[in-house]
């Protein structure tokens, strides 16, 4: 059967996400500059060379070193690497999937704060479970998009 795209699409669905995906690539862009903020707060480099620009030699070498500061950010900047990413190309085949405007703002909304409030979790950082929580939403978001793509790829 011969499908005629344009009739299927919703633009403002598309629109929607791309608002969305901006505000979380530069949420997760913004983790390089908290992590340089530490590096340089801490003195705690992973290079020689940017070490070096604190001291030569040995005191140079004591600012090699890793900080359970730097460490924690980066964790942070890596799990929204591992679940961001997904949620990008998963969100925006959804976009296209001819799904409402509210269910895909829900599920874009969902995900955005619990992008934000995972970063929060681990920063402060805020017992358990509020990050395991936080991280789970951003998940079965994920998922529930997933799901409803099978789904319209099983009904063509
Ligand atoms: N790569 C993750 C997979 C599971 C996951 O993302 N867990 C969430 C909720 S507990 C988390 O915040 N993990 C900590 C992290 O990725 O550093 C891990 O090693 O923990």
């Amino acid at each position: 059967m011969k499908m005629d795209l344009r009739e299927f699409i919703d633009l403002e669905v598309v629109v929607v996400y791309i608002k969305y995906i901006i505000i979380l690539m530069i949420k997760m862009m913004l983790m390089s500059v908290v992590t340089a903020y530490y590096r340089m707060k801490n003195k705690a480099f992973s290079n020689p060379e940017d070490a070096a620009s604190y001291g030569k030699g040995e005191q140079a070498k004591k600012y090699l070193r890793t900080d359970p500061d730097v460490e924690r950010v980066r964790r942070i900047h890596l799990n929204d690497l591992e679940n961001i990413i997904p949620f990008a190309i998963v969100g925006f085949l959804y976009s296209l999937s001819g799904v409402p405007y509210s269910t895909a703002v829900l599920h874009y909304r969902l995900f955005l704060g619990s992008r934000i409030f995972h970063t929060i979790a681990y920063l402060v950082p805020l017992p358990q479970p509020c990050r395991g929580l936080a991280w789970l939403i951003g998940y079965l978001v994920t998922f529930s998009m997933i799901y409803k793509l099978i789904l319209v790829s099983l009904a063509m």
